[in-house]
């Protein structure tokens, strides 16, 4: 077979691949098979330079080492969450928000994930530039560290031109196991894996953020005008069908009743999680309605943190 074909055939096979295994979390190959057909393409690329490809699935084990991060201006600015402390600061969140739209409301509750906020760029469906939130209006292009998140697409399923948020973390049993590696070496262990996921992917060295096994969720979609999705929550299934991983967790909620009954079961459910969270965010499901809503200066008000209380730490 001619090796551009071969080349191609790869990219198909193992972007397929790594979508089952870390975003599905359904596997329909070993390991082996996945690990002999990257072997190929690596070997095929070093042979014939001119076949490798920015979006090439080669790029998960990490490249050449950085001088240090360009400064990426956010578009969209990537603004914090109002937070909500207790039942009363929720009800007044809901009240307020009604009587601005003056009908009813209905939200989207989704877990807050401990970890670093980015924001991906797609282009034709490729994945093209990734920062970080920064101060929310200038943040650093970590693109090189992003493409080794494996349950980051390199290319959707569909050629759209999106830009998305999430958030990247490190799973709890993954953190464990980094710093007793770290604290065998005698380094300074991560205080937590919130730490530990930001300091990985600020790595200028992307083959150390590659063994991080670090992952994400993603949960805006930064400029849903250019989409035809009326409701936050048909955008984040939209977002799965082209191939983001998206929180399972997330739930629809008529009233702030059945919000206040979500964040209930998450006090209680959150340790059997696999990553930290610290919060719930809650939504307001249509879009209209967020529009009519709007901004204060630093938040949007069709949402809220509720913040859990801080874990007291067990000494
Ligand atoms: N600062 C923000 O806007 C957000 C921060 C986070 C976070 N850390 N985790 C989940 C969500 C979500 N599901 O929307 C958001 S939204």
């Amino acid at each position: 077979m001619d090796n551009k074909l071969r080349v191609s055939e790869l990219h198909e096979l193992l972007n397929q691949y790594n979508y089952e295994y870390h975003v599905l979390d359904k596997p329909s190959v070993p390991d082996s098979e996945y690990d002999r057909l990257m072997q190929e393409l690596i070997k095929l690329e070093e042979e014939n330079p001119e076949l490798k490809t920015a979006d090439s699935p080669t790029v998960r084990v990490g490249g050449q080492v950085l001088e240090g991060f360009q400064k990426v201006e956010h578009r969209i600015p990537m603004l914090s969450l109002g937070n909500a402390f207790n039942e009363q600061d929720l009800r007044d969140f809901d009240r307020r928000a009604r009587q601005a739209v003056g009908e009813t409301v209905s939200y989207v509750c989704e877990l807050k994930i401990d970890g670093l906020a980015v924001s991906l760029m797609y282009e034709n469906g490729i994945f093209v530039q990734g920062s970080t939130r920064g101060d929310g209006t200038i943040g650093e292009e970590i693109s090189v560290n992003l493409k080794t998140v494996r349950s980051i697409p390199l290319r959707l399923k569909e050629p759209v031109n999106i830009e998305v948020r999430g958030e990247v973390f490190m799973p709890r049993k993954s953190f464990e196991k980094l710093n007793a590696g770290r604290l065998e070496n005698e380094e300074e262990p991560f205080a937590n894996p919130r730490n530990a996921a930001a300091g990985s992917l600020r790595q200028l060295d992307p083959k150390v953020a590659a063994k991080r096994n670090l992952d994400v969720f993603i949960y805006n979609i930064a400029d849903t005008s250019k989409t035809n999705v009326v409701s936050h929550s048909d955008g984040l299934n939209w977002l799965e069908k082209i191939g983001f991983k998206t929180n399972r967790e997330r739930r629809k909620c008529a009233t702030i009743d059945e919000v206040i009954e979500y964040v209930n079961e998450w006090v209680v459910k959150r340790p059997e999680l696999t990553y930290d969270i610290d919060g719930i965010v809650i939504k307001v499901d249509s879009l209209d309605q967020q529009e009519e809503l709007g901004f204060t200066a630093k938040s949007p008000r069709w949402a809220i943190a509720y913040k859990f209380p801080a874990e007291e730490v067990v000494t």
